[in-house]
């Protein structure tokens, strides 16, 4: 379990909070995404116990359920500090699994990450987990023995250093071909939210060569990229496709989910991801907004947090409007409407379809551009450009006059630099229009 991986197999849940009755379905599900097999749970309403987390006599009792079922793991809801950690695996059977949810959490990342940056983002997260645990144990040992345990925090600060450098490569050269596409008239969107809100699904929904219909049985073949599932991570890597909103060519990315109660430091491991959505012209901010109103607003709050300084704007997106009355989306969009950095809040079903032309307008809308009035000669040259203006932006209102062509064409502003200065010295007119 070095590494981060967690082994699957049946597990006891822990949970406790101070002020109410824990609600283990989170829990639960993150335990599923990591291949275990609830058999058990206990939860306890106290304050936390600096021995376990949860009372001793709670955890006395899980110890013995654990050695009665004969389980391979307890998952515990919360943090586990390394003490807490060593005081558990006193109590419970030898050999038994102990995945605090950060463990559980890197655990899912760690068998799920395909690509090599999601992989190297896993790596940096779960050394940047360990390396306060080892600093800790390192420190007490070093009261009795001298210097090995210390050339260990040595080696992992060195490979913390070397996995920044890389995933800055991987940041730079991500930066730098999203240049490029821009330059041939791609407008990058990028999808974000919490894990499950839906993401995947619109981008089935929005992709030209993605349909939500080929998500149903039997199309596990399609593109394992951008699957959907109703399991928590599923989509572990940014996953990119073309798609058309209103004539402009646009490429849409998928990302990786966010989780509640994972220190912003694990979060930020996931910097490749988080700059596909700063840096995208436009970012889509998904959330389940069947789930209740102030998880809703609070994860959105969350989300914007991680997204310190974004280049486009910023359209929230109510996702699972399907499964939600007048009334209960009415509430959501209150709960939203004075959420900073937000430019629009869209209630849509990315399963059913609801919605989904209104934001396709909306994100049209909200894509840098500028419009052309251009007047040409009737001539194969002519036909050349337009050929070269379909490819990289809208044409409208084309129209044929005898010896002239006319048209409207909209595109990114530095490609409406380009036709600007191909029109005028193919010797027609142009003038700026709205
Ligand atoms: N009812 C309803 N269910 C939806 C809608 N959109 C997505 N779902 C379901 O929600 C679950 C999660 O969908 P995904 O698209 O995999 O969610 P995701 O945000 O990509 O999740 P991760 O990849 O795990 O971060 C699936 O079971 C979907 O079928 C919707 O508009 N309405
Ligand atoms: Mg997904």
């Amino acid at each position: 379990m070095q590494s981060g991986q967690t082994r699957g197999g049946t597990a006891v849940v822990a949970a406790r909070r101070t002020d109410e009755a824990p609600d283990t379905t989170e829990i639960r599900r993150l335990a599923d995404a990591a291949e275990y097999e609830v058999v058990a749970e206990r939860t306890q309403r106290r304050a936390e116990d600096a021995g376990y987390g949860v009372g001793r006599g709670k955890a006395a009792a899980i110890a013995d359920l654990v050695a009665d079922r004969d389980a391979d793991a307890v998952v515990y809801d919360g943090a586990l500090t390394p003490g807490q950690y060593g005081n558990w695996a006193e109590l419970l059977p030898p050999g038994t699994d102990l995945l605090d949810r950060y463990r559980l959490v890197l655990g899912i990342f760690a068998e799920g990450a395909a690509d090599r940056a999601a992989q190297l983002q896993v790596e940096l997260a779960t050394l940047r987990y360990r390396l306060p645990r080892l600093r800790q144990v390192t420190e007490e040992s070093l009261l009795n023995q001298a210097t090995e345990k210390g050339s260990v925090v040595l080696d992992v600060e060195a490979r913390i250093d070397r996995l920044h450098t890389e995933l800055r490569a991987v940041s730079d050269r991500d930066a730098r071909r999203r240049e490029e596409r821009r330059e041939q008239g791609f407008d990058p969107v990028a999808i974000a939210g919490y894990t499950n809100a839906g993401k995947s699904t619109l981008l089935h929904r929005l992709a030209d060569d993605l349909s939500v219909a080929d998500l149903g049985a039997g199309h596990a073949d399609l593109d394992e990229t951008a699957a959907v599932e109703d399991r928590l991570f599923e989509t572990l890597e940014t996953t990119t496709r073309r798609a058309t909103v209103d004539g402009r060519r646009v490429l849409l990315t998928d990302t990786v989910g966010l989780v509640d109660a994972l220190p912003h430091d694990l979060v930020a491991s996931f910097s490749a991801t988080l700059d596909a959505v700063a840096d995208a012209d436009v970012g889509l901010l998904v959330v389940d907004a069947s789930d209740p109103v102030g998880e809703v607003a609070e994860r959105l709050r969350v989300s914007l947090a991680e997204l310190e300084d974004p280049r486009g704007d910023l359209l929230v997106v109510l996702n699972k409007r399907d499964l939600l009355d007048d009334e209960a989306l009415a509430a959501r969009r209150a709960a939203v409407a004075d959420l900073d950095r937000v430019d629009d809040v869209l209630a849509v079903s990315a399963v059913e379809g609801t919605g989904i032309e209104t934001l396709r307008e909306r994100i049209h809308d909200a894509l840098p551009g500028e419009s052309l009035a251009v007047e040409l000669p009737n001539s194969g040259e002519t036909e050349s450009f337009l050929a070269w203006a379909h490819d990289h932006g809208t044409v409208a209102d084309l129209e044929y006059a005898g010896e002239t062509v006319t048209f409207a064409f909209e595109a990114r502003p530095g490609v409406v630099e380009r036709a600007r200065a191909q029109v005028e010295e193919s010797g027609g007119t142009v003038r700026d229009s709205d």
